[in-house]
């Protein structure tokens, strides 16, 4: 088994005075799906801020080899897909996806490919304000998935998904896995789950 990518042990963190995660583990290796699952108000969004740098924590949390740090070097390794991004006024979907590819280099997917994987390929030409919740949704996920990085945070990716293409999602995160990307997702989604390794978080308070 490689070297885990992602190690999280005993982290812990209080918002206002309430803890809100409690001695949290988690470790994934490249080639690993992991699906941090768990009831509203797990902590699980928390967690995953975690491993991004973007949430202060007690505890060791290590992503490839490094503390995270919310800094340009971290950023370069990682993608996250998260709350919706802010669109940039008067791009189109299909200029969102050269944008990443300019600004991170030749990444996993040429943007054509992205927007025909993502089902986008007949709106590449509308703005991300001009679509539906679910179309920009996978807009959002092929900005993440289109650029170079060794491991993926998703954060609820199943969110206005139609059935259809959560499945196709997951078969996207395995080939992710499979290149020897590491994917730690927060899901409500059976079927994404179910081609991950479970992680159940417990309420803290
Ligand atoms: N800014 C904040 N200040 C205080 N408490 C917060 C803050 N943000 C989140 N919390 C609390 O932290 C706890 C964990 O929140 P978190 O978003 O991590 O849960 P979650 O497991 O991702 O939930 P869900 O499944 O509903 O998305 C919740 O009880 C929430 O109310």
């Amino acid at each position: 088994m490689s070297e885990p990518t992602v190690i999280a042990r005993g982290v812990g963190v209080e918002l206002g005075g309430v803890p809100v995660l409690r001695g949290a583990d988690l470790t994934a290796a490249p080639g690993e799906v992991v699906a941090v699952l768990g009831a509203n108000g797990a902590g699980k969004t928390t967690l995953l801020r975690c491993l991004a740098g973007l949430q202060r924590s007690e505890g060791t949390v290590r992503v490839l080899g490094r503390p995270p740090a919310d800094t340009p070097d971290f950023w370069r390794d990682v993608a996250w897909a998260g709350d919706e991004p802010a669109w940039y006024p008067g791009l189109t979907a299909g200029e969102h996806l050269e944008l990443m590819r300019a600004v991170h280099g030749p990444g996993r997917l040429e943007a054509d490919r992205a927007l025909e994987l993502f089902g986008l390929a007949a709106l590449a030409d509308r703005t991300p304000p001009s679509l539906s919740t679910g179309q920009r949704q996978r807009l959002s996920l092929a900005t993440a998935l289109l650029r170079p990085s060794r491991v993926l945070l998703l954060d609820e990716p199943e969110r206005g998904l139609d059935t259809g293409f959560r499945d196709r999602l997951a078969g996207l995160l395995a080939a992710y896995a499979a290149d020897g990307g590491t994917v730690v997702m927060v899901t409500h989604d059976a079927g994404l789950a179910r081609g991950a390794r479970p992680l159940v978080l417990e309420a803290a308070a």
